[in-house]
């Protein structure tokens, strides 16, 4: 058997298939996960069940796609969709308050809804059809996949995440029933030589929603603010893993038991960069509560409860205010 204690770096390496295995190695995995998720709350995952050649599409459709002229990329902006779908330019976003905008440009993919689907029909949040660029014929087909793929492997996560806190493994099935997903291609150039004061691929931010699971590329970039060493650990790529990281509403739902921990991109390979977060916010209408297993006696909840679409509204209101 695989031990659970490997670590890429500072950060934990757990094997995901320990969840269906003996009582012994689910509590393996249990207790490695809990502390990863005490401590960063940033962690790989191997043996996820993946398989390569959809990885290996995926980037080489992402490629295809930040490889188009910019016109056919302008056409499908994500200012055409209600739905915050479709391409993000270069410089697009500001992550880091003060900092460069980031040097990095993007494309957003959700769950294809038309519109004749109630939850577009009541012009819910985020919810509607994609763009797609017509002439990548198997871009569509390929994103799909990999994204169905990762709703899946995040429910697989959130089981595992409900034995470190002690609920019973089902205890996030609604919460993960017609969950609220996006899937982001992200392109990053390489730092310039005489980078401007700030300047990032990636200002420091923490993640919305539920969880994130990252693909990586083969370039170094990534940084996780390590608050126990106060100081930034670079997360690198290691082969056959995702990273995968817990989101301000975990933090929430946990009463900050467990971190949304910043983090950062600075291209520095010298190389084009390119990632793939996936991000797992589950069901809008979910109420998020604080846990009872995370208060103790005495102690009060940080936060009032709500649901996971007012808390990714609010996040969203914050940030692009
Ligand atoms: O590209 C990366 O490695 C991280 C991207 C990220 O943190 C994000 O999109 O929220
Ligand atoms: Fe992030």
């Amino acid at each position: 058997m695989s031990s659970t204690n490997e670590t890429g770096g500072s950060l934990p390496i757990i094997d995901l298939s320990l969840l269906s295995g003996t009582e012994q190695q689910r509590q393996a995995l249990t207790s490695s996960l809990t502390e990863a998720c005490l401590h960063t709350g940033f962690f790989y995952i191997r043996e996820h069940g993946i398989p390569p050649e959809l990885i290996d599409q995926v980037f080489r459709e992402s490629q295809a796609l930040f490889n188009l002229p910019k016109e056919h990329k302008q056409a499908i902006h994500k200012a055409h969709s209600r739905a915050n779908r479709g391409y993000e330019s270069m410089r697009g976003q500001t992550l880091e308050t003060g900092a460069p905008p980031d040097l990095k440009e993007g494309f957003y993919i959700g769950e294809e809804l038309d519109e004749t689907d109630p939850r577009v029909q009541a012009g819910r949040f985020n919810q509607g059809g994609n763009q797609w660029p017509e002439t990548l014929p198997g871009f569509r087909n390929t994103m799909t996949s990999y994204f169905n793929a990762m709703n899946q492997l995040s429910t697989r996560i959130m089981e595992a995440l409900a034995l470190t806190l002690d609920l019973k493994p089902d205890f996030f099935t609604d919460f993960c029933h017609q969950p609220l997903s996006t899937l982001r291609l992200l392109h990053y150039p390489p730092q310039p030589a005489q980078p401007a004061p700030g300047e990032k691929g990636c200002g420091a931010h923490t993640d919305f929603g539920g969880i994130t699971v990252l693909l990586l590329d083969d370039k170094p970039g990534l940084q996780v603010w390590d608050v126990r060493c106060e100081q930034w650990i670079e997360a690198k790529p290691i082969p056959g893993t995702f990273v995968v990281n817990l989101g301000d509403m975990i933090a929430r739902w946990t009463n900050d038991c467990y971190r949304s921990t910043l983090h950062r991109v600075v291209n520095t390979s010298g190389a084009e960069r390119y990632s793939v977060p996936f991000f797992f916010s589950g069901n809008p209408d979910h109420t998020v509560t604080c846990l009872p297993t995370c208060l103790s006696e005495g102690e009060q909840p940080h936060y009032p409860s709500t649901t996971v679409e007012a808390h990714l509204m609010e996040m969203y209101r914050r940030t692009y205010a």
